[in-house]
């Protein structure tokens, strides 16, 4: 199980965006967050991943507190992927940050071999984001934190994508928290949805 235990965070310390907030995440479930905009999902979304330090509480997978080193059994995939890789490296050396990635990932998410030779600048948006999917996979997360991941991408790329998040995550297992500004596509995701401004304490 992913686990937040009395989150307390806040970017300015004297006006927190939760107060002893507390979520679960079972194996196999799909929780879709839900909150209007600037009220913190993107935050939280972080804090779960191990990417920002909350000022009191845990994130916990089975118990057990987050690695600060090597491989999170939490990945996080963002809304902008430009965001989240490293723009001096090509994209082999991108992939190669997690090792070995299978070439049937890569078959799955549609990634060319060309694609490998280039810097993220050279690709497409929807180019790119399947890269961080493959990135995130490949390290076999027990969890994935999906951030508005395919907002910007055209329909069939953003079908295509969720087809190879939702194979993985029923294949493994994985538990999922989604933020989607689009009810169709929580609709047809989320096993449940949490209401943020309901959950969390300010
Ligand atoms: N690095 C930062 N430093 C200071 N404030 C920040 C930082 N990142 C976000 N914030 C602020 O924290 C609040 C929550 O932001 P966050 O991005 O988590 O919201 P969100 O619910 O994901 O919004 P949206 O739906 O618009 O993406 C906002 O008021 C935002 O301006």
């Amino acid at each position: 199980m992913l686990e937040a235990k009395d989150i307390t965070f806040g970017y300015d310390a004297a006006r927190p965006l939760y107060r002893g907030f507390g979520l679960r995440v079972e194996a196999g479930e799909r929780v879709a967050l839900q909150a209007p905009s600037g009220f913190g999902k993107t935050t939280l979304c972080r804090i779960l991943a191990g990417y920002e330090r909350p000022a009191a509480g845990q994130v916990l997978v089975d118990g057990r507190a987050l690695p600060r080193r090597g491989v999170c059994p939490v990945q996080l995939i963002q809304q902008h992927p430009e965001q989240a890789v490293d723009p001096r490296l090509r994209m082999r050396k991108t992939l190669a940050e997690v090792g070995e990635v299978p070439q049937q990932l890569l078959d799955d998410l549609g990634i060319r071999e060309e694609w490998l030779q280039r810097f993220p600048h050279e690709l497409s948006g929807g180019e790119l984001q399947r890269f961080c999917i493959a990135r995130a996979l490949a390290t076999r997360p027990r969890y994935l934190i999906c951030d508005e991941v395919s907002t910007m991408l055209d329909a069939v790329t953003q079908a295509h994508i969720w087809r190879v998040l939702l194979a993985y995550a029923e294949r493994e297992r994985a538990g999922m928290l989604l933020v989607s500004h689009t009810p169709a596509l929580t609709n047809r995701i989320a096993t449940r949805t949490l209401d943020l401004t309901k959950a969390a304490c300010r």
